[in-house]
């Protein structure tokens, strides 16, 4: 029997629990603070908070944290690291890989998504349903690209940046870190860190 505890009982997280399941997990539970509130999400059960999963670390082969939010993800990434946690790296057995691709630990890259030849993605980060990450990119850590998006060959995108639903990156341009991306923007110039940019082609729309 291979356990997996997820943290993180959300929308999100329920896409994940189906992963982890078509990549052989059979025994999948959620932790999430808003427990006993919630109990259960969808097929699943939400059998305590962090701090129960803390004290139940060896009763799980794998840990994932399954929150959308970059942040609370990397808070909740190290927590669990530092209390020895094992932070698995799950692929959908519909994404490709290419075997020169890099993830790091506790990324997750969902269905029909493509991770192509040389991209080097950080720990923690969420490649998102159908989204393209093109060759030679490089990602940082906790970064999410959401369905859909693409990233062109050799972009780059900082720590913690979300790049939102359907946007795009022409080649080589730089992502700062901690920056958004709105749903749809074409990014066509170098973004810096902290921004947020919207629409075709991309501005940005508050720092
Ligand atoms: C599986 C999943 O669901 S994964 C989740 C995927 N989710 C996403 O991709 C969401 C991405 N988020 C967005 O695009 C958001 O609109 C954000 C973060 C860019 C902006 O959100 P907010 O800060 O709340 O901005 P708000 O909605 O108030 O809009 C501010 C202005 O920007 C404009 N704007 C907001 N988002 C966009 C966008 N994506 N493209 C163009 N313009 C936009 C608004 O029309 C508004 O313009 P106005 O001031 O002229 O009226």
């Amino acid at each position: 029997m291979k356990r997996l505890a997820i943290v993180g009982a959300s929308g999100h997280g329920k896409v994940v629990a189906d992963c982890a399941e078509m990549c052989g997990w059979d025994d999948v539970v959620f932790f999430d603070d808003a427990w006993p509130a919630r109990s259960e999400l969808g097929h699943w059960t939400v059998v305590g908070n962090t701090d129960a999963l803390l004290n139940r670390l060896d009763e799980f082969q794998g840990v994932v944290v399954a929150i959308g939010n970059n942040t609370v993800r990397r808070d909740k990434c190290l927590l669990l690291l530092h209390a020895g946690a094992s932070l698995v790296t799950l692929v959908h057995p519909s994404a490709m890989i290419s075997r020169y691709a890099h993830l790091g630990d506790g990324t997750v890259v969902l269905s029909g998504a493509i991770v192509n030849t040389d991209a080097r993605l950080g720990s923690g980060c969420i490649v998102n349903t159908g989204a393209c990450v093109e060759h030679d990119c490089l990602l940082g850590d906790f970064v999410h690209v959401s369905p859909n998006a693409a990233l062109a060959g050799g972009v780059t995108v900082g720590d913690l940046s979300w790049i939102g639903i359907g946007a795009v990156a022409r080649p080589l341009i730089q992502i700062g870190r901690e920056v958004l991306i709105g749903a749809g923007a074409a990014v066509v110039s170098d973004v810096p860190d902290n921004a947020t940019f919207v629409g075709v082609p991309a501005k940005p729309i508050k720092n």
